[in-house]
């Protein structure tokens, strides 16, 4: 598949949601087109497939989706970060800040594989606030995460300085929260 798609044509920008004044870029059209999807995917399996990745781990919710097919179509295992007071088992927990609020996240210990390569995945990156929790329960649970992927990128929102010595590739970038820019 044509690796320039244009991605942004499938990305529904809403004004002032959740809250005033941030531009939330919605991912859901990026799942009705299939074209697109599909282009995501094989993005991700195209950069990563030579890379030594042992698993792949992401965040609830959006960090599922693209997770998991990916995983398939790599054959390596998926590691579930869930929102907090989900998972049954014994677990690390670790709380952080959001663009816009504040969240827990949680990984079962015994699904951490140890001293293996996990690639984090998640379909946005903002703050890097999400991902840094993450990093961290991976890291705390012993494993090594050297790449991070999103599908969606806000470097003004500096996600990368939360991310120090990590490789960061995301398949699309904007710039500011204005609509059109
Ligand atoms: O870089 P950050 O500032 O941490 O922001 C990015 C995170 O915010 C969104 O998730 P959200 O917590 O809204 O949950 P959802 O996926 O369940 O909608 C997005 O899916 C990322 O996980
Ligand atoms: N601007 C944004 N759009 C969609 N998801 C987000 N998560 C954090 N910031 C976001």
């Amino acid at each position: 598949m044509s690796s320039n798609f244009n991605l942004d044509d499938s990305i529904r920008k809403i004004e002032d949601f959740p809250h005033k004044g941030i531009l939330y870029y919605d991912i859901t059209s990026i799942l009705t087109n299939p074209e697109a999807f599909s282009w995501c995917i094989d993005q991700m399996v195209e950069y990563y497939k030579d890379k030594k990745i042992d698993a792949v781990a992401a965040v609830e919710s959006r960090g599922f989706i693209f997770s998991a097919p990916f995983a398939k179509a790599m054959q390596i295992p998926l590691i579930l970060v869930r929102k907090a007071g989900k998972l049954p088992g014994v677990t690390l927990k670790k709380s952080y800040q959001l663009e816009y609020g504040k969240a827990e996240v949680e990984i079962h210990q015994s699904d951490v594989p140890q001293g293996k390569n996990v690639l984090l995945v998640d379909d946005l990156l903002a703050t890097g606030g999400t991902m840094g929790a993450a990093v961290e329960l991976l890291t705390m649970g012993g494993a090594n995460v050297k790449h991070i992927f999103g599908i969606i990128g806000l470097p003004f929102l500096k996600y990368a300085d939360k991310l120090p010595g990590i490789e960061i590739k995301t398949l699309i970038e904007y710039e500011s929260e204005n609509v059109g820019s």
